[in-house]
């Protein structure tokens, strides 16, 4: 079967336009929420993701895979591995246009497979925005930033006002915020207040 990937973005986009608060590049970024499994410091076994924004739109995250993060014996799980991508490209749209969005539709490629032990590492890039659909990619590589490419992925991410995490999130945990709102991390950035 081919790998020939299809056109990206899927629909015509105007370049994306940094927002005039996004960090400078050399920024480490930091967890959003101590309990995102992505990035946060307060989950065990989490992937506990570290990004630093870069120039052009990207952002660079390194994942280093435990043995909580197993699939077969010694590998990465592949769901794991989505989910870094999926909290990289997140992070890439959120930290360069200081917007809220979630992801409508991730796509991945598995080219090798990662050891445990590894670190991956990420370069995120911000392709394009139409409207409420933002388009972002990024590539994966094995041990080093010039190392292998372990996989590629592509997502859509949807802007949503801050009503809809208010909406749909789970009662407790909202309260939980409020009464510690240290819970996100980068609330300076983002100024969520549920
Ligand atoms: C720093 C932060 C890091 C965070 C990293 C982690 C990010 C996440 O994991 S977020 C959690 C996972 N994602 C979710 O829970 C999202 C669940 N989905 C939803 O809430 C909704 O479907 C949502 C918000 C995406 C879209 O719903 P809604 O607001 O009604 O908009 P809707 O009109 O359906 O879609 C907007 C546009 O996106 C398009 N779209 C939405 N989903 C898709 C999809 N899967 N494929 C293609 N296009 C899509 C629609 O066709 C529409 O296009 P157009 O404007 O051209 O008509």
């Amino acid at each position: 079967m081919s790998r020939v990937p299809p056109v990206w973005p899927p629909v015509e986009v105007e370049p994306p336009q940094r927002h005039p608060d996004a960090p400078e590049p050399g920024t480490k970024l930091g967890p959003h929420y101590a309990h995102c499994f992505g990035c946060g410091d307060a989950v065990e076994h989490g992937l506990h993701l570290h990004t630093v924004a870069d120039e052009d739109m990207t952002i660079r995250a390194k994942f280093t895979v435990t043995e909580a993060h197993q699939g077969a014996p010694g590998l990465a799980h592949g769901g794991l591995l989505a989910c870094a991508f999926d909290e990289a490209l997140g992070a890439t749209v959120g930290e360069q246009l200081r917007q809220p969005a979630v992801t409508g539709r991730l796509e991945t490629d598995f080219l090798r497979p990662v050891p445990v032990g590894s670190t991956l590492h990420i370069v995120g890039h911000l392709d394009g925005v139409a409207g409420r659909k933002v388009y972002a990619s990024a590539e994966g590589r094995l041990g080093a930033p010039d190392g292998p490419v372990a996989l590629r992925a592509r997502a859509l991410f949807v802007t949503v006002d801050l009503a809809h995490f208010v909406e749909h999130g789970r009662a407790e945990d909202l309260r939980a915020i409020a009464e510690d709102p240290s819970l996100l991390r980068n609330r300076q950035h983002f100024n969520i207040n549920p």
